[in-house]
């Protein structure tokens, strides 16, 4: 049987609090569509939580949040600027192009998979004739692919940039959750505060069985976001199972709690890796995720013993990802076997 525990945090099961709504809204009939009571809570709830009269929709997952979210910005002769390891380029299949009808991505560099605002400048700046699609949207992701977080500044730097350019500002916060708990700032200052348009807010990697909420702090951008939605297959006719476990997870910061120990676990994993021979961080492990290089003999040593693990950043990169259910005790047997392994 395959270890899966650090393969991904898209592995664990229902966390506690967000199961108790869920099991909580199967009460009898209730209408359909998001016109039910634990839709409109939740929808409060990520408003309370927003400090803003937000417009909020639940979708199945994340590549629907990024790519309609995306779409919703972008004509089909816009690009959106995104970083090279983002998602939304290596693993969204090209959803965000195609319900975009044709947006461009452009690919940026940037050091820790992070976007900066002189590389989107430079970038936007590349082509301004009228052969090429012309830029309309930036995308960052917070925490990133590679585990690391923007700074509050950091995002704000972008958010000035995005305002200068003329440029909408999505973030694809998969793991949000992880980025407010790393950096102890209110999720309205990380987002509309310093200039975001619209977050995809994950919940499935935060512990809920699956869904995500798109959240537009641009009341203009959301118009008509329902149909789009519904077009593509993702207006859930039984919305409150979508919605009920966001009203448990946000209820006493249940979901920044279960993210710190997430965290947590990975500081444990990255610290204790980091100190054998041989293996090195290949990004600073600054949410729940660790990237590490290993030496062939100890990622083979693990294969053999069944650990399931990401290996698709650069050459003996391997990623190992904790989530809310991830255990002391399991983090000490990887350890274990990657010493095993040396
Ligand atoms: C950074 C990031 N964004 C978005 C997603 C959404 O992916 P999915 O469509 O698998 O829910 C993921 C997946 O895990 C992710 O890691
Ligand atoms: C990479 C894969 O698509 C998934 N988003 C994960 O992080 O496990």
């Amino acid at each position: 049987m395959q270890k899966t525990a650090f393969a991904s945090d898209n592995t664990s099961g229902i966390c506690p609090e967000a199961l108790e709504s869920f099991i909580a809204a199967n009460t009898s009939n209730m209408a359909s569509y998001g016109n039910d009571e634990w839709t409109r809570r939740a929808c409060d709830a990520i408003r309370d939580l927003f400090q803003t009269d937000c417009d909020v929709f639940f979708v199945f997952n994340g590549t629907a949040a990024n790519s309609l979210a995306l779409a919703s910005l972008c004509q089909s002769y816009h690009s959106i600027v995104c970083h090279k390891l983002s998602h939304v380029e290596t693993d969204e299949c090209g959803g965000p192009e195609f319900f975009s009808n044709g947006t461009k991505l452009l690919l940026a560099e940037g050091e820790d998979g992070k976007l900066d605002a002189r590389e989107i400048a430079r970038l936007v700046a590349a082509r301004t004739d009228i052969h090429y699609p012309k830029p309309r949207a930036v995308t960052i992701t917070q925490s990133t692919e590679v585990g690391t977080v923007y700074s509050l500044a950091e995002v704000q730097a972008i958010g000035a940039a995005c305002r200068e350019m003329g440029l909408a500002f999505h973030m694809d916060g998969a793991r949000f959750a992880n980025a407010v708990a790393h950096l102890g700032v209110s999720p309205a200052e990380l987002t509309w505060q310093a200039g975001v348009d619209v977050l995809s807010f994950g919940g499935t990697k935060m512990g809920m069985p699956v869904g995500e909420a798109v959240v537009f702090f641009n009341h203009e951008l959301a118009q008509d976001f329902a149909y789009r939605c519904k077009q593509a297959g993702q207006l859930a006719s039984k919305m409150r199972f979508l919605a009920a476990p966001w009203v448990g997870m946000l209820h006493d910061n249940a979901w920044t709690r279960r993210a710190a120990h997430a965290n947590a676990m990975a500081t444990r994993l990255s610290e204790a890796l980091a100190a054998l021979p041989g293996v090195s961080l290949m990004f600073p492990t600054q949410a729940n995720a660790v990237f590490v290089n290993l030496p062939a003999s100890a990622a083979q040593a693990l294969k053999d013993n069944n650990w399931a693990f990401y290996s698709f950043i650069g050459a003996g990169g391997a990623r190992f990802v904790c989530s809310w259910a991830t255990t002391v005790e399991e983090v000490d047997a990887l350890i274990a076997d990657v010493k095993a392994g040396l």
